[in-house]
């Protein structure tokens, strides 16, 4: 079997003496889009922070490319970060409105110091519009002058601007209105074969993860209680919480499709 990208082992974290996640383990491969589902509450965004280490498990292991994430010093840890890039829910709220376009997706770039040369990063950003469906005249624009989902593009193309090999993306649908959805998701499957990226897909629309994700892993009150491939999980879930999640909720029927999305 390839070696994981991402490997999570027994995360466990309390917040004020409440625990929120108990051992959580999954593993992500090179190219694999995992789907993180659960109920409002049930831990799925603090795994994602305990994973890119924006919160500090208790106790537990997460590497990335098998370089330790938790114990990494904060040079190390700001390349690892560079390998794993975030999109959140609020493209309303995670993009700084006083910048431009150009100047929210060139400034990773420059905190890494990837592209010193101005006019080569502002090329790189025009580059990335394109790649996320937008145009290079939106360049000076501010966030907004642009609707939910184009807002949605510019915060994945701020994130693709490093490089990362792995995206984490925390409900980055849930905020749109649901034509919109379809088209961010139909980018993000795009972008995933096209870049060879692995992504972390949280969300607690089943649908949306049945379309996108090729395993799927169910988080219950800070436990993982299944995990497994989209067809297993959907068509034959085996724990009633599963089985709970998908009778409220219609899914396309896993045998009507091929096995890849
Ligand atoms: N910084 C914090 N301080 C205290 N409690 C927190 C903090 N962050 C999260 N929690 C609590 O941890 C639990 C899990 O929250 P988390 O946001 O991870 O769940 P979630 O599954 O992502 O839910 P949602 O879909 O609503 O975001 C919740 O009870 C939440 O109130």
């Amino acid at each position: 079997m390839t070696e994981p990208l991402l490997r999570v082992a027994n995360l466990t974290k309390s917040f004020a003496g409440r625990r929120v996640l108990s051992g959580v383990s999954f593993e992500v491969a090179p190219g694999e889009v995992l789907g993180l589902v659960g109920e409002s509450g049930s831990g799925k965004s603090t795994t994602a922070r305990c994973v890119a280490r924006l919160t500090e498990p208790d106790a537990g292991q997460v590497t990335l490319g098998g370089r330790d994430v938790l114990a990494a010093g904060r040079r190390e840890l700001r390349v690892l970060r560079r390998d794993m890039q975030m999109v959140f829910q609020d493209p309303y709220a995670s993009l700084n409105p006083r910048m431009t376009v150009a100047a929210l997706i060139e400034e990773p770039l420059a905190v890494h110091g990837l592209e010193p040369d101005r006019r080569l990063r502002r090329k790189r950003a025009a580059d990335l519009l394109e790649t996320v469906g937008l145009s290079a005249e939106h360049l000076d624009r501010h966030p907004r002058s642009f609707s939910g989902g184009q807002r949605q593009r510019i915060s994945i193309a701020r994130a693709l601007a490093v490089r990362p090999r792995l995206l984490i993306c925390d409900e980055p649908v849930s905020s749109l209105d649901v034509s919109v959805q379809a088209q961010v998701l139909n980018l993000l499957r795009d972008l995933r074969q096209r870049l060879d990226l692995s992504i972390l897909f949280i969300a607690h629309d089943l649908a949306v993860v049945y379309y996108l994700c090729d395993r799927v892993a169910v988080m219950e009150q800070g436990s993982l209680v299944e995990v497994g491939t989209r067809t297993e999980v959907y068509g034959n879930p085996r724990h009633p919480y599963t089985r709970s999640l998908l009778d409220a909720v219609p899914v396309p029927d896993p045998t009507d499709r091929g096995s890849h999305p």
